[in-house]
């Protein structure tokens, strides 16, 4: 497999450190790799790819999917942040080419996704809040992944999300969803959502270990990508097969 990286940033990286094989050219902006054709941008790109994997901004979204389409590369897009339009832009392209497109990439959020399922409708007298914690270099608040946490709960409850309790004077409504952000240091990612019940609590937590597991499911996505035809993959169709062995 022949793979371009799109946005060569701290999770760009380890993608070409997982697969230095697979990887045959870099874009980015401000960044160049010392011993693969690096582009500052998707439309300079010569080298032929089987796909493309996306860790960059929102801002790049036109341009890659342009490239997309107009080449018929498949695309791996793992970069968060994206307006309801730009989703739609991703949703409409997927009609001609493949795309996958998911606001997290690890086997731990596919596996949180799965116990939702089961733990919303039974905690159905619980309030539901959502935690996310990330590094201080992240732009986007709340993270991509606590959105879809919300969209999967939403699906399961009519719950509308509050981001901020300052001056509201009133209590807490059933129908509320407290959103949560926190930002510092070098935290790699960590999501919890927490059940809270009269005097008891359930609190189902991810912990992303390092960034290497979102280089390695995006890398893993443009594996069976490529054998897909035009349409719009996301990270349930990903895991659903997938065995709980633990390696480095
Ligand atoms: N789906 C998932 O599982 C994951 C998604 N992500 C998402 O991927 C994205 C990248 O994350 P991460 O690697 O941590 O971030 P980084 O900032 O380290 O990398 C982003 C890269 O994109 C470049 N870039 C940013 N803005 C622009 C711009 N306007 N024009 C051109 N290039 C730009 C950056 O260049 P420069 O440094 O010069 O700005 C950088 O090289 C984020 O949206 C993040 O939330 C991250 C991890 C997992
Ligand atoms: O920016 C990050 O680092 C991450 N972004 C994704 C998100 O917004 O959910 C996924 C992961 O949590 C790391």
């Amino acid at each position: 497999m022949k793979l371009a990286i799109h946005g060569y940033g701290a999770t760009g990286h380890y993608v070409e450190e997982l697969a230095p094989a697979e990887v045959v050219a870099v874009i980015d902006q401000t960044k160049s790799a010392e011993k693969i054709p690096s582009y500052q941008t998707v439309s300079e790109l010569t080298e032929e790819v089987d796909a493309i994997i996306d860790f960059s901004h929102p801002s790049l979204l036109p341009d890659l999917l342009a490239y997309g389409l107009k080449t018929k590369t498949p695309l791996v897009i793992a970069t968060t942040g994206f307006s309801e339009a730009e989703l739609q832009t991703i949703k409409d392209a997927s009609t001609e080419i493949p795309i996958f497109q998911s606001y997290n990439m690890s086997f731990g959020i596919a596996m949180m996704q799965q116990l939702l399922q089961v733990l919303v409708p039974l905690a159905s007298s619980f309030d539901i809040e959502l935690l996310e914690k990330h590094h201080n270099q992240k732009v986007d608040a709340p993270s991509g992944t606590a959105e879809l946490l919300l969209r999967t709960i939403q699906e399961l409850r009519d719950v509308q999300p509050v981001y901020e309790r300052e001056s509201t004077r009133e209590k807490r409504q059933a129908s509320e969803i407290g959103m949560h952000s926190m930002r510092g240091g070098t935290i790699f990612g960590e999501h919890e959502v927490l059940f809270a019940g009269v005097d008891e609590l359930i609190e189902i937590k991810h912990t992303a270990l390092s960034k290497k597991v979102f280089a390695s499911g995006a890398i893993k996505a443009a594996e069976a990508l490529i054998q897909k035809s035009a349409g719009l993959y996301t990270l349930e169709t990903l895991y659903s097969q997938e065995d709980s062995h633990v390696t480095n």
